[in-house]
């Protein structure tokens, strides 16, 4: 059975953010994920988990500039000494909320020479890996598509696996997003019984318009159950912009309920 965390950047927004938590804990969910802590005091984030029994599933590290269309730094050449300060943060902030896994974002690229860029995805990646170790901490790699983020540096799952193989560590894995790999890649059920053993964390929106799971071209929940079949025990961040509504869009939910007994 699939245990779901509420994306908080794009469920419950008609909240101010630290209120989010307490419509996502009774909204029936027991995990949370988000982009990134940083507005705010890890302490203040950490309060908000524990009054409302709610796990940290996730979040990433400091992006870049956001607001300036920045999309991840560990493949940026030019940023290496930024990416491992970002390391520690992040590292700060999930030892605070005690959050197991860590997405790395790796940036766009596009106009960048693609040799220097996979140096340095590779060696900073390595790098927060090593890091994230020594805490016991997971590092997740995205891979994103297209249409979302044109010029993003991992553009497939099966980039995504190569890239695992490459960098080599026990602590990196695939975060499995169904809907950019839907988009990007197809062919799901075979895709994550490649993954089997590599898939960090797993989100899930409908394609193509990353509504709620079951709306759109993919039967998201026959991928959740082969997800299931495969043995994949983590957290499904539920990452989707709800249609009209984040508790009048959670029906999709109710299947799940009560140990899936409705
Ligand atoms: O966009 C997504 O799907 C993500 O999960 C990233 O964390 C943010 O770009
Ligand atoms: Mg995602």
């Amino acid at each position: 059975m699939p245990r779901f965390a509420a994306n908080l950047s794009m469920l419950f927004t008609e909240l101010p953010f630290l209120d989010r938590f307490g419509a996502a804990a009774a909204a029936g969910f027991e995990a949370v994920e988000f982009l990134f802590p940083y507005e705010h005091p890890a302490e203040e984030i950490a309060d908000r988990l524990s009054e409302h029994g709610l796990t940290q599933a996730l979040f990433n590290l400091p992006p870049g500039d956001w607001a300036a269309g920045e999309r991840g730094i560990a493949a940026l050449p030019d940023r290496v000494e930024e990416f491992r300060a970002s390391v520690g943060t992040a590292l700060r902030y999930a030892e605070v909320l005690g959050c197991e896994k860590l997405h790395t974002m790796a940036g766009i690229t596009a106009d960048l020479d693609r040799a220097a860029a996979d140096a340095t995805y590779l060696s900073n990646v390595r790098y927060a890996a090593d890091r994230a170790a020594e805490a016991g901490r997971i590092i997740t790699v995205e891979p994103l598509n297209p249409y979302d983020v044109p010029g993003y540096h991992l553009g497939s799952m099966r980039a995504g696996l190569e890239f695992l193989d490459a960098v080599d560590r026990d602590n990196v894995l695939l975060q499995l997003d169904l809907y950019h790999a839907q988009i990007t890649d197809g062919d799901i059920t075979r895709l994550i019984e490649r993954a089997d053993g590599r898939i960090g964390h797993v989100q899930v929106a409908a394609v193509p318009h990353r509504h709620e799971p079951g709306t759109g071209e993919l039967d998201d929940h026959y991928a959740l159950a082969v997800l299931d079949r495969v043995g994949y025990a983590g957290y499904v961040g539920c990452e989707y912009h709800p249609a009209a509504g984040t508790v009048a869009g959670l029906a999709w939910l109710d299947r799940y309920r009560d140990g899936g007994q409705r």
